[in-house]
């Protein structure tokens, strides 16, 4: 298999149909839902929140909601549907998780989206947690992950699972790799390309997003929405602290398996940092929607789908494995 990550690829420009790149169709469906672009910012506590969710749901974007406020989940879920907004959560796999799944079941409120958002998502308590939340709320569009493997996609989706996450430690905030030895990082678009050809069902990129276009090279190979943290977690509507050094403003973003999210230095797989503060998130989704627009255009078509079949090259290091 060849292994390469964004750095390491360009993609190759086809004939141009449209008169402007406003004409350019970036739309993305999850399930029965059609988003503006194919971007969702992480489920991180210091990425979004209940305000940015209920902004990015108003205006077409895709949101999931983080799990680390856990006894807010079912009121959320209940206030977005007040606002006949499509409420996305996430839940982990503890048995408590189980219980708060049989909650929502008992109060017959049906989130649109729920993800299942562990570590290591090739696990039997994803599957055990796809069984239930599909038994008991079988309208539910289901995101398992994180998972870093053509076996680990098949199996999820055959448990019952609607799309698969795929990224094991590429995120910015991330020190699996140098606390494990293992994952995706550094070759996260690889991996997903890996992913997506034993796939039968959406992909998410999640992880190692580092400028616009690698959200189209996600697209190319083979990723249905790209999961973004760092990139989305410097802006005013961001939850982070806002941190001024040197009269220049940062954003406090830390990893959810960091000692900061944790409360304890136990399984610590994260750190935190600070991201430059970049002004309001709807400015960045829309350089995001524009530049994707421009992508489609030298894809040569119209919509994103032109993307998925373009050629590329790989300028860096080719290595294989077996
Ligand atoms: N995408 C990525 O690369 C990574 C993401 N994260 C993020 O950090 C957060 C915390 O993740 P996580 O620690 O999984 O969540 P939790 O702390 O909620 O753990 C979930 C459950 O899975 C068990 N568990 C976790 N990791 C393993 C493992 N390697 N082997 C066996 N059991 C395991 C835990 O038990 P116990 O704690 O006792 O082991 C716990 O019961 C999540 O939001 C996740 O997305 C974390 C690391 C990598
Ligand atoms: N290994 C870890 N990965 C983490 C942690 N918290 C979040 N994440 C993952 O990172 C992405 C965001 O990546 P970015 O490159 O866009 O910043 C996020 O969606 C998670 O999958 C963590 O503590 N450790």
């Amino acid at each position: 298999m060849r292994v390469f990550d964004y750095e390491d690829v360009q993609l190759i420009p086809n004939k141009c149909i449209i008169d402007s790149r406003s004409q350019a169709d970036t739309t993305t469906t999850l399930g029965k839902y059609t988003f503006k672009i194919p971007v969702v910012p992480a489920n991180m506590a210091t990425v979004i929140n209940e305000e940015l969710s209920v902004w990015l749901a108003k205006n077409g974007y895709f949101y999931v909601m983080h799990r680390f406020a856990p006894e807010t989940r079912l009121s959320f879920v209940k206030k977005m549907h007040d606002q006949d907004l499509i409420a996305s959560i996430s839940v982990g796999v503890k048995p408590e998780e189980f219980q708060f799944v049989s909650d929502l079941a008992d109060q017959q409120l049906t989130p649109e989206f729920i993800t299942i958002d562990i570590a290591h998502g090739h696990a039997n308590s994803v599957i055990k947690m796809i069984h239930h939340i599909k038994q008991l709320l079988p309208e539910t569009f289901v995101i398992a992950g994180n998972v870093g493997t053509p076996e680990a996609v098949r199996e999820l989706e055959n448990a019952g699972a609607d799309a698969t996450k795929v990224g094991i430690g590429p995120g910015k905030a991330c020190i699996t790799k140098l606390k494990t030895g293992f994952g995706t990082g550094g070759w996260q678009l690889a991996a997903i390309r890996w992913c997506a050809k034993a796939a039968s069902k959406p992909i998410i990129a999640d992880g190692g997003i580092r400028t616009n276009g690698d959200i189209a090279k996600s697209v190319r190979f083979g990723a249905t929405m790209v999961m973004i943290g760092s990139l989305l977690a410097g802006h005013q509507e961001s939850p982070g602290n806002m941190i001024t050094i040197d009269g220049k403003n940062y954003k406090q973003y830390y990893g959810s398996a960091s000692e900061t999210q944790k409360g304890q230095h136990k399984n610590v797989e994260g750190r935190q940092m600070l991201v430059p503060y970049r002004g309001h998130i709807q400015d960045t989704l829309e350089e995001m929607h524009q530049d994707l627009q421009s992508a489609v255009s030298y894809a040569g078509g119209k919509t994103l789908n032109a993307i998925r079949k373009v050629d590329y090259v790989i300028l860096h290091g080719v290595n294989d494995f077996n």
